[in-house]
């Protein structure tokens, strides 16, 4: 049964019990009006408690009804409305969450009560749409208009004491939400409803609303970039304010139906349904999520506390797992303690914020500068700068002091996981892990597994990653994993772009009116420039062993920019030297200034090599740096390196700005049409054969030929592929 109906003495409990999350599908919804209905009609009940089984109010609507018929059958609205009309009071058991649908189905509720570690909120705009079952319009009636666009537009998860300080929820229990919802509806039988019945109401306005809405929306549009849905929401709430309830709900309605029209809603489902798939790995060997069992980490060490270091540990306290963090010297331990104390001090006051003691979830963190120390952990997070040898010599210590079976990670960007774990004695419990900076807040995880990585390891670094919150993408070892193997080719498109007659600021603006957060110029200025430098001296693209007589704009036969190896020379590595591709005000400024400076070396330069000044038309500019991205993309699917899709668009959205609107690369890539990504890839290849990278790849050549299947099918090509190579 989809809702469960039992009687505590007067009060009719209805628990809605659909698995895993209680999502409102059309059979919750066909068991809620029969159960609702029933109790209605029962004169033994005198009022009706709302709740969710398994500690779970209810995740809202189910989204995979969203492209199929069975939303239409009983929309959540009508259901909302008969809830509302009751004569009897309903009240809401709040425990875990209620979102989306599931907070609009208990602000149809005349009262809501909420367990102290339940949040509740309207996520909708995540996933590209509004909450169209009411919630633009009761929330509104029942907080205001500033505080009801708040939590629609970011969609975020309100910890349910800031919901009672907001006025969303009526009271907050400690215990079960169940019985003290008993008790409350006991209370308010025979009381007078009509002010709880919220579509009754009228919005709170001033003469000020319209343009307090007007503002919103231009800042949404520069905030939002290109993102159709937190715009409808600002209508929609702009429709509640002084105007009938019905009036409000028939503009929700047309917004949904606009909104679905965008492609924007699908692609944002995608995203989050791919999020959530990327979590069920397989291995090459046949091993999967679901029939591997991790071990526990009870205790962990994070080796190294830079800035990566710094994040890592604050992220395993967070998750309640005690750390011991080593540092080389006294100083930089120091430096490195107090560090991680002050990101520790601002999670906790967010911990006393939900009304919840910090020391019960944040877990203490060991400073240390002794090996020794770190004999009994269950795994070791090493996190020192990217250099296979300070790393092969950590992991030579490791060996020597940690227990045989402790799991061994080594925090790399982009270095080679086998070569690492070669040191050791037991190369099956060494694992690759790319956290994101700042990682105590970045969500994304490349989990990197070696060539005898093992299925316990990878499941282990796979469960340690859901516990920290992120989101992790098992991958495949090859230099610079995933992420940032796919950026190479984007880079270089971006700098032929200039060599060819655009500047930094045309590039990146054609990037971020797309829905990209940073253009490549901004974010290497970001990163800086001297890392990719150093890589390239290392690799001898540049520097003293380039071979003399090499000309510049070559290296072994291919196309070569030296363009941003002459920013460095200069000492430009971006923001952190207050110039880079462009000017900031101050070293590590912010602030991006087109510098006529690298106007004037552009200038110089193409006059230098004799190339024609040909400034590239958006569509160019986005065609070359954003296919170069896809083709890159179908490469690593080919070599195994991501075994899915999905793998790669989770990266991109959550490590690399892209636009979730978008749902990702390989998405995108969907809904431009391979045939078309192809025929552009085709083109620029046999204009410049001297770009490699701009080769269709295989695997894309192939899905054209196939007839262009749905993404979600990519897969089996892949693995024909692979079988086949
Ligand atoms: C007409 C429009 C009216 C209303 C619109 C809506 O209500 S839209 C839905 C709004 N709700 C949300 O966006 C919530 C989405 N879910 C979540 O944020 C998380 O799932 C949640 C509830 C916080 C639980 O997180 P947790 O990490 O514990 O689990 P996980 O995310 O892995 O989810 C478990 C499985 O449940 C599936 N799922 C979650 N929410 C929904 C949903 N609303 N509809 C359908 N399915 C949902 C999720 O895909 C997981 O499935 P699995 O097969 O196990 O991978």
């Amino acid at each position: 049964m989809a809702a469960t109906r039992s009687l505590s003495h007067t009060v009719a409990v209805i628990t809605i019990n659909y698995p895993p999350v209680n999502a409102l599908s059309s059979p919750v919804r066909h068991a809620l009006i029969k159960e609702f209905g029933e109790a209605t009609k029962d004169p033994s009940v005198k009022a009706i408690v709302l709740a969710g089984a398994n500690g779970k109010f209810s995740a809202g609507a189910d989204i995979r009804e969203f492209s199929t018929s069975a939303l239409k059958t009983i929309s959540l609205e009508d259901m909302n409305e008969t809830i509302e009309a009751s004569r009897k009071p309903v009240v809401a058991a709040i425990e875990g969450v209620a979102l989306g649908g599931g907070l609009e189905l208990a602000l149809a509720c005349h009262y809501r009560v909420a367990n102290v570690q339940s949040r509740v909120g309207l996520p909708e705009v995540l996933i590209g749409i509004l909450p169209a079952a009411g919630g633009t319009q009761r929330l509104p009636r029942l907080i205001g208009v500033p505080a009801a666009l708040d939590v629609i537009i970011r969609g975020r998860h309100v910890p349910a004491t800031e919901a009672l300080q907001l006025g969303i929820i009526d009271e907050v229990v400690q215990g079960n939400a169940v019985n003290a919802a008993i008790l409350l509806a006991r209370k308010v039988i025979g009381s007078n409803l009509d002010k709880r019945r919220l579509s009754t109401n009228y919005v709170p306005s001033n003469p000020n609303m319209e343009s307090f809405l007007d503002t919103a929306v231009e800042k949404a549009k520069k905030q939002f970039r290109g993102a159709q849905a937190p715009i409808a929401c600002i209508e929609a709430v702009r429709a509640s304010v002084q105007k009938p309830y019905k009036h409000g709900i028939e503009k929700e309605r047309q917004l949904f139906t606009s909104l679905w029209a965008t492609g924007q809603p699908q692609a944002q489902q995608y995203a989050f349904f791919s999020e959530r798939n990327v979590a069920k790995w397989t291995h090459p060997s046949g091993g999967r999520w679901d029939t591997v069992t991790p071990k526990p980490v009870r205790t962990a060490a994070v080796i190294g506390l830079g800035t990566m270091g710094r994040g890592i540990a604050t992220s395993l306290a967070k998750a309640n797992i005690p750390v011991i963090a080593l540092e080389q010297d006294a100083q930089q331990l120091e430096i490195g303690k107090k560090a991680v104390n002050g990101l520790l001090e601002r999670e906790a006051e967010k911990l006393l914020k939900q009304g919840l003691a910090p020391g019960t979830v944040l877990a203490p963190v060991h400073f240390t500068l002794h090996f020794a120390e770190l004999r009994d952990v269950d795994l070791v997070i090493e996190a020192v700068y990217e250099n296979t040898e300070l790393k092969k010599e950590i992991f030579r210590k490791l060996k020597s002091v940690c227990k045989p079976d402790a799991f061994l990670c080594t925090n790399t960007s982009g270095l080679n996981i086998d070569e690492i774990a070669a040191v050791t004695n037991h190369p099956d419990l060494v694992i690759g892990t790319h956290f994101f900076s700042p990682a105590n807040i970045m969500r994304l995880l490349e989990v990197v597994r070696g060539q005898q990585t093992s299925l316990t390891t990878i499941a282990t670094a796979m469960t340690l990653g859901k516990t920290l919150g992120k989101v992790s993408v098992l991958v495949g070892n090859c230099p610079l994993f995933v992420g940032n193997r796919l950026l190479g080719p984007y880079v270089d498109q971006a700098n032929y772009l200039l060599e060819e007659g655009c500047y930094p600021e045309d590039v990146d603006k054609v990037l971020e009116d797309f829905g990209i957060t940073m253009g490549p110029f901004r974010m290497m200025d970001l990163a800086g420039l001297d890392v990719g430098w150093r890589a390239r001296t290392e690799k001898g693209l540049t520097g003293n062993k380039v071979l003399h007589g090499t000309p510049a704009r070559q290296r072994l036969g291919n196309r070569y920019s030296p363009l941003p190896d002459m920013l460095c020379e200069l000492g430009r590595f971006g923001q952190k030297t207050g110039k880079g591709w462009y000017l900031y005000d101050k070293p590590g400024g912010r602030i991006a200034h087109p510098d006529p400076w690298v106007k004037d070396v552009l200038h110089k330069y193409r006059n230098t090599h004799h190339i024609k000044q040909r400034p590239a038309s958006p569509e160019v500019i986005l065609e070359r740096c954003v296919y170069a991205l896809i083709n890159e993309g179908f490469r690593v699917l080919e070599d195994g390196i991501a075994s899915g899709p999905e793998d790669i668009d989770v990266i991109y959205n959550n490590g690399y700005g892209w636009p979730k609107y978008r749902g990702g690369i390989m998405y995108y890539a969907s809904t431009v049409g391979l045939g078309k990504v192809l025929d552009v890839l085709e083109k620029y290849h046999k204009e410049h054969p001297d770009v490699p990278s701009m080769k269709p790849a295989f695997l894309l050549k192939k899905l054209v030929a196939v007839g262009e299947p749905p993404i979600k099918e990519w897969r089996t090509q892949v693995g024909n592929l692979v079988h086949k190579l």
